[in-house]
């Protein structure tokens, strides 16, 4: 019995090199996919972030919500329309997203991550336009697609934004006084007009504005793949451009990995993809050393 009690011990304490590194950090955590969906892995996360904040590592959560959005559009009566992978966004449109993200979606973690809180530490929900804490205005549609190497398309996608910059002032002030910032990917025109934007590139925004130390997705799949499907395990930024050049990685994911590159090029320490379907995956990945996903590191150490 005391056998199996000094086991536990070890593990816990194989954690303290980790713990030490990250404490007083930033971590950026891109929530969404199964691990927001599943009741048992929702409260993994929540629990799971709140030890990652109690062990002194400020988190800040950036969630998504297309499937929810969908679905209240479909309730309502309005089309889903996607452009190149991009949601249509017109005023109405506009309308059920901010409601589903900001109303629906952003104050169900927040009372996710608060159920299991404690009295020190607070999950607290925000959108762009509380703070003005993402400036946006309307996609540049040209960059983007030729970005993805996709044809540009006549047709206007309407309130579709990309980020100017974030307030990371508020986003301090929160995490400095315990608070677990929880973004809904919503940001705010200079004449107030609400944006949707993709939700991996607010994480990567709020991670390269914030300094982060970590950015992670918690994403549907094991992590980036190579040309034989294998996961790779580490990846380093160039390795990383020469995956997408190659067509490996390719679609929807080129936006986000090159916006995650872009801030571990502008100093952000890692970026990791992590598989949202496995309990404690985030626990995994930080507190071990082979981790459980990909990491993306600006160069990678000759081991
Ligand atoms: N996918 C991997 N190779 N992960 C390694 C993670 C190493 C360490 N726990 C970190 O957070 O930095």
């Amino acid at each position: 019995m005391i056998e199996e009690l000094i086991q536990k011990a070890k593990i816990l304490q194989s954690a303290l090199p980790y713990i030490r590194k990250f404490y007083g950090k930033t971590f950026v955590v891109k929530y969404g996919g199964s691990a927001m969906l599943e009741e048992s892995l929702r409260e993994s996360f929540a629990k799971d972030v709140l030890l990652l904040r109690y062990t002194g590592i400020k988190v800040v959560v950036v969630h998504g919500g297309g499937p929810q959005i969908s679905a209240a559009l479909e309730k309502f009566g309005i089309k889903s329309t996607f452009v190149g992978g991009l949601r249509k966004t017109d005023q109405e449109t506009m309308h059920v997203v901010e409601m589903v993200l900001s109303g629906d979606i952003n104050k169900d973690i927040v009372a996710l991550i608060n159920k299991h809180s404690g009295e020190q530490i607070y999950a607290v929900g925000l959108s762009g336009r509380d703070g003005n804490l993402i400036r946006a205005k309307k996609l540049n549609k040209e960059e983007y697609f030729r970005e993805i190497g996709l044809e540009v398309p006549r047709e206007d996608i309407g309130f579709v934004g990309e980020v100017l910059s974030v307030n990371t002032h508020l986003l301090q002030a929160l995490m400095d006084n315990g608070y677990i910032p929880v973004i809904a990917p919503v940001g705010v025109g200079e004449d107030g007009q609400a944006y949707n934007i993709n939700a991996d590139i607010v994480a990567s925004e709020v991670a390269r504005y914030t300094k982060a130390e970590k950015l992670l997705f918690l994403t549907d799949t094991e992590g980036i793949k190579d040309k034989d499907g294998k996961t790779i395990s580490s990846l380093s930024r160039e390795e990383a451009y020469r995956l997408i050049s190659e067509g490996t990685i390719k679609g929807g994911m080129i936006p986000k990995v090159k916006s995650a590159l872009r801030a571990l090029q502008e100093g952000v320490g890692k970026v990791h993809i992590v598989d949202g379907r496995i309990p404690h995956s985030i626990l995994l990945e930080i507190f071990t050393e082979e981790g459980v996903g990909t990491e993306i590191v600006n160069q990678r150490s000759m081991d």
